[in-house]
């Protein structure tokens, strides 16, 4: 089957500083897809890539089949990508309810208000704080509700840029069960990029290793959890340990 997004050979970066070196990446409709890698390896960057932030200087991108490589962010968001920065920011003086109509000016009131009503079924904090400014909130409520802001058009794909930074644990497995649940209850793709790379292999179909903005390994989530040589290099896995555990069986 066609994936919804391809990416393939893609070098982008920062002027002279290039970031990304070649990245291939695909996700299919209704996956949640996991970018992880070593501070500073490109995930932000493929992102940003992706929604037209980052300049690239070769490579190829096609949404449905179609090319996407070169497109404005605002072509990208009519196309049906999202986007949830890192520390994402909501609008601090506004009420939930006023971010939250915000994400949805292209929508009609009453499209607006169904589309409220389905979300604070997935994000049910949001319920009795319709009326609070963002800016009286904890950071993980304001997460949500940016989260929450950028489901309002409706996209297609949603990129998230680390949706668990600067979250407690709790709020951070709020945030995960909400994000799995957003393929089945709303129809979207999910491709996210974590530090918290347990918690989103947990809940992902499949996950991408970046290393210097190439791509190290690639497969399901549960074969990312299990290779031990990518435990020991990019998920803290404690390599004495693990032989420990070879010689007793
Ligand atoms: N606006 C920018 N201008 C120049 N260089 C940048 C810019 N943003 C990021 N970089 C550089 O690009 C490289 C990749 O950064 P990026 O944020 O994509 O990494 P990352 O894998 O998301 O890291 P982290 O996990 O720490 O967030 C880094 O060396 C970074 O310093």
């Amino acid at each position: 089957m066609q994936p919804l997004l391809e990416v393939a050979n893609l070098r982008a970066g920062y002027g002279p500083a290039q970031v990304l070196h070649g990245v291939d990446l695909s996700v299919s409709a209704g996956e949640i897809v996991s970018i992880i890698g070593p501070n500073g390896c490109g995930k932000s960057t493929l992102l940003k890539s992706i929604m037209g932030y980052v300049p690239w200087s070769k490579g190829e991108m096609r949404l449905e089949g179609h090319s996407i490589l070169g497109r404005q962010t605002e072509e990208l968001v009519g196309l049906g990508l999202g986007f949830v920065p890192q520390l994402a920011n909501t609008f601090k003086g506004m009420t939930v309810r006023e971010n939250l109509e915000l994400g949805g000016y292209t929508l009609d009131r009453a499209a607006v208000s169904r589309r409220i009503e389905e979300l604070v079924g997935i994000f049910p904090i949001l319920t009795p704080r319709m009326r609070q400014k963002a800016g009286t909130m904890s950071g993980g409520e304001r997460q949500t509700v940016a989260l929450a802001s950028a489901l309002m058009a409706g996209p297609r794909l949603l990129l998230l840029d680390e949706p668990s930074a600067g979250l407690s644990p709790s709020a951070t497995a709020d945030m995960f069960a909400s994000v799995k649940e957003l393929p089945a209850k709303l129809g979207i793709t999910v491709l996210m990029v974590e530090q918290d790379v347990y918690g989103a292999l947990e809940i992902s179909d499949r996950g991408y290793v970046l290393a210097m903005g190439q791509n190290e390994f690639s497969g399901s989530a549960a074969d990312i959890l299990n290779d031990r040589r990518i435990g020991i290099a990019y998920l803290g896995m404690d390599p004495d340990e693990q032989e420990a555990g070879h010689d007793a069986s």
